[in-house]
């Protein structure tokens, strides 16, 4: 192994990786010509990487621009790996969303940036048999499961923030990931995997390795992934998960067998729908991380810029929403007929999903044949497509950028269509849109909206004076700060 990794194979390793990588750039290039490119260069060779470069650095302002140079047709953005070709209308991502499958493919486009044949398992990139789950009965669960969620996060949070008489410092974001994750495994796998912390913790910490393993992997060939994925810290975590909660499987697999299961769980659900390969131990912890991977940091993220906007603007927004829930939830119990009739809370995620979308490109889909666009232009096979959220949601004008959180229960009164937070289309793409729009999105409506009612019927909330919640880029992420602050006290 000391020979293998001996400084002059680690320096002929990287000078192959690093040729493989130009004339792979090289290559990639020449197929797009057509396409205008924002951003990049003028040294040939490394015109795409200087791309990549300007687009990492401030992917909003990059697509910002493209958007504006190219309103009508399609430009492309470059990442250290690959090109992204970007569309700056609705009727183009309309286009693109109704190819099928064969052509425009949403699996590889989540695998080309997250690695997830090689990082989560190669089952949960061929067989996805959970989508439907997800789509359908954890959906229609979701107003069964709220009385114990309510319970839960109740005492989680008497737990984390208690009954503090005075302004208190609270690390929200902690706290929010806590809950999300606590309350989602509830769902997921019920009480006993919920209740262990360091489960929990672990499947938090998931995510992160896999992100880390997806930035090792990529750059590899196929046939190198296939051994350098048992390498990657995603690897590790997923053993260490399955030492955690393997027991906890097999003892509902059994259970399952005897003709004994009674839970109400996506585990049970998985269990009963799994392919033959798939209803294993292993593969069912790899199936439960991968929807922790799907539903944890996003519902966090999205709820904790919720939280942090609410704080930066109390006198408008506290007041008139908590007297709302007051008067659809008296007792300060909730069930989902009761959250479902809180417009403004609605109106108030919807317009911080339009504003602070996770993404700055949305529904992103990788050709796995030539796509062309009606104007002629063509999606290379093997290339990705995406739409500008920036353009899409109407943030290039600096007065529809405005933050207006009771802009859609407004509306509803005053007659017109009421455009809910979970109500996906060409110009609302919180939650991607089309056949592949987010199946977990009424769940973690129900789950976001649980945690913020109880919030705010408990605490008074504010940022500390002088601080002011940044949004960080991670690739084309854009995603709130998790260390600050807030300050909350009880009502
Ligand atoms: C606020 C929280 C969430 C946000 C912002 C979010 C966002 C998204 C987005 C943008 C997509 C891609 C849609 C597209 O390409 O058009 C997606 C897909 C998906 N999400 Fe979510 N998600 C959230 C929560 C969840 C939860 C809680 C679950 C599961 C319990 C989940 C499961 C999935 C799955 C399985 C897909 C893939 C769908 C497919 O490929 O057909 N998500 N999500």
């Amino acid at each position: 192994m000391a020979r293998l990794l001996s400084p002059a194979t680690l320096a002929a390793g990287s000078i192959l990786l690093f040729t493989f990588l130009v004339v792979r750039a090289l290559l990639r290039s020449k197929k797009t010509s057509h396409i205008p490119s924002v951003r990049y260069g003028r040294i040939p060779g490394f015109r795409s990487w200087q791309g990549a470069y300007a687009f990492l650095s401030d992917p909003e302002a990059t697509l910002k621009e493209g958007s504006e140079r190219y309103p009508d047709g399609c430009f492309k953005v470059s990442t250290l790996t690959s090109e992204n070709i970007v569309v700056s209308n609705t009727e183009k991502l309309a286009e693109y969303l109704a190819a099928p499958d064969s052509q425009l493919n949403v699996q590889d486009a989540i695998n080309e940036g997250i690695q997830f044949r090689w990082t989560m398992g190669a089952g949960v990139y061929y067989r996805p048999y959970h989508i439907p789950i997800v789509r359908g009965k954890l959906t229609q669960n979701v107003a069964n499961i709220v009385p114990a969620m309510q319970e839960e996060i109740s005492g989680l949070l008497d737990g984390h923030i208690g009954q503090p008489e005075g302004w208190k410092e609270v690390p929200i974001h902690n706290v929010t990931i806590d809950i999300i994750a606590k309350i989602g495994n509830l769902a997921l796998a019920g009480p006993d995997v919920a209740h262990n912390q360091a489960y929990i913790d672990a499947a938090i910490q998931y995510t992160l390795d896999l992100m880390i393993s997806a930035e090792f992997l990529r750059p590899l060939p196929v046939w190198a992934k296939e051994f350098a994925a048992y390498l990657t810290p995603a690897y590790r975590s997923k053993k260490k998960c399955e030492g955690m909660i393997g027991g906890y499987i097999t003892k509902r697999l059994r259970e399952t067998d005897a003709g004994a299961a009674k839970a109400q769980d996506m585990l049970q659900w998985l269990i009963d729908t799994a392919p033959p390969e798939e209803r294993t131990m292993p593969q069912l912890n790899e199936r439960l991380l991968a929807l922790n991977v799907a539903a944890i940091h996003t519902t966090t993220m999205t709820l904790t810029n919720a939280i942090y906007t609410l704080c930066s603007e109390p006198d408008k927004y506290l007041q008139p929403l908590r007297e709302e829930v007051r008067q659809h939830c008296p007792d300060g119990q909730f069930t989902k007929e009761r959250i479902d009739s809180l417009h403004k809370l609605d109106s108030f995620f919807r317009e911080c999903g339009r504003i602070g979308a996770i993404g700055t490109l949305a529904s992103g889909r990788q050709a796995r044949s030539d796509f062309t666009f009606k104007d002629g232009t063509v999606i290379p096979k093997g290339y990705m497509v995406s739409g500008s959220i920036p353009v899409l949601h109407k943030l290039l004008n600096a007065e529809e950028a405005q933050f207006d959180g009771f802009k859609y229960s407004r509306l509803a009164e005053e007659g017109k269509k009421r455009m809910q937070s979970v109500s996906t289309s060409n110009d609302y793409l919180a939650f991607g849109h089309g056949r592949h729009a987010c199946p977990g999105r009424f769940f973690a409506a129900s789950e976001m909206k649980q945690i913020f009612a109880n919030l705010i019927l408990r605490y008074d909330m504010k940022v500390i004076p002088g601080t002011k919640a940044m949004r960080l880029y991670i690739g084309a992420q854009k995603i709130p700060e998790t260390k600050l602050k807030i300050l909350m006290k009880r009502v």
